[in-house]
């Protein structure tokens, strides 16, 4: 059995804990049922002896598959990590989700997509990188009575992501404190306006109108703050060219949607400018959670 989820995009500026998109950078998962319990990590994470035990996808896996099958049994989890933890790249959300869909499969439980998604709402009670991490493609989604409600968009292939990865990690919760407890009605107003017009660019696929539609006033200065070189790597984004320069979840990733034809000499260009921050070019994921039996 093979479970794989990709890693997500959040915010894209205004949609604080709303928006998301897929990536194609994958974290999988191969278990089997085993005399003896055992993890082995290859990729991200391989050197961490805290993921070697009771980690967060062994405790929410162990979680579900005792409430589904009332049974104790180990397996041998072999975890193959692309996705760099604390860098806003919904390190998190992969696991989360990809454990809540390992149990049910281990149980021999097949369940939709969108009961998947609910349940990794319990874990992580935003919905904007598990939506994506479940459905794929951009997303807008919001929370009613503990359910997840969301509508994506497919992405073309003639558009991709140049993300620029810095070395200092920042944990979700503690860059969640450094955000204002309450905003001003021009704030609010000012945010939901250009997460109506991102949402709208999206859907039209308006790609250039994001320039403007993904400003923020709600979360990236204060916590782009923890690490001011990203102040300027949005301006070397822009400067070359990118439709879209937004700090990724929480950071410390930047996230930059780009035109194709221009993935190169952007990604040059922040290579070169920045030389200590690592940069990839990837595709947008359209599939999301992908489960192989
Ligand atoms: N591959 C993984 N295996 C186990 N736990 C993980 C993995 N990736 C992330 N985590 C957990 O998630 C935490 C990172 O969450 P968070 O700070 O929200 O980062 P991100 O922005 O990448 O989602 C890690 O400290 C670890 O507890
Ligand atoms: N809306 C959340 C998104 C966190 O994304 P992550 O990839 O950093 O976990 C937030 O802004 O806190």
């Amino acid at each position: 059995m093979e479970i794989s989820v990709p890693a997500t995009s959040a915010n894209l500026g205004p949609g604080f804990d709303s928006l998301g998109l897929a990536v194609d950078l994958r974290n999988k998962v191969e278990f089997h049922p085993s005399k003896f319990f055992s993890v082995s990590i290859k990729g991200e994470g391989e050197n961490n002896p805290r993921l070697k035990g009771n980690n967060l996808f062994i405790g929410i896996f162990n979680e579900h598959y005792t409430r589904l099958t009332k049974k104790k049994q180990n397996f041998k989890f072999t975890f193959y990590n692309q996705i760099p933890m604390s860098r806003g790249l919904g390190s998190s959300s992969a696991v989360i989700v990809s454990a809540v869909a390992s149990a049910h499969e281990a149980a021999g439980i097949r369940v939709s997509k969108r009961r998947i998604l609910n349940h990794a709402l319990v874990y992580e009670n935003h919905p904007d990188n598990i939506t994506p991490a479940v459905m794929g493609g951009f997303n807008a989604a919001t929370v009613e009575k503990n359910k997840v409600f969301s509508q994506k968009k497919h992405l073309p292939d003639y558009i991709k992501a140049v993300v620029i990865i810095p070395n200092k990690q920042m944990n979700t919760s503690r860059s969640r404190t450094v955000l204002p407890k309450s905003y001003s009605k021009d704030n609010a107003v000012y945010n939901l306006s250009h997460t109506a017009l991102s949402v709208a660019s999206f859907f039209n696929e308006d790609w250039e109108m994001l320039r403007l539609a993904s400003h923020d006033r709600f979360h990236q200065k204060a916590r782009m703050k923890m690490l001011p070189e990203l102040f300027a790597v949005q301006k070397v984004a822009y400067e070359s060219g990118a439709l879209m320069s937004t700090l990724s979840g929480s950071g410390s990733t930047f996230f930059n949607m780009v035109y194709d034809e221009d993935a190169a000499m952007i990604s040059n260009k922040l290579k070169q400018k920045f030389p200590e921050f690592s940069v990839k070019t990837l595709d947008f994921d359209n599939n999301g959670l992908i489960i192989e039996r």
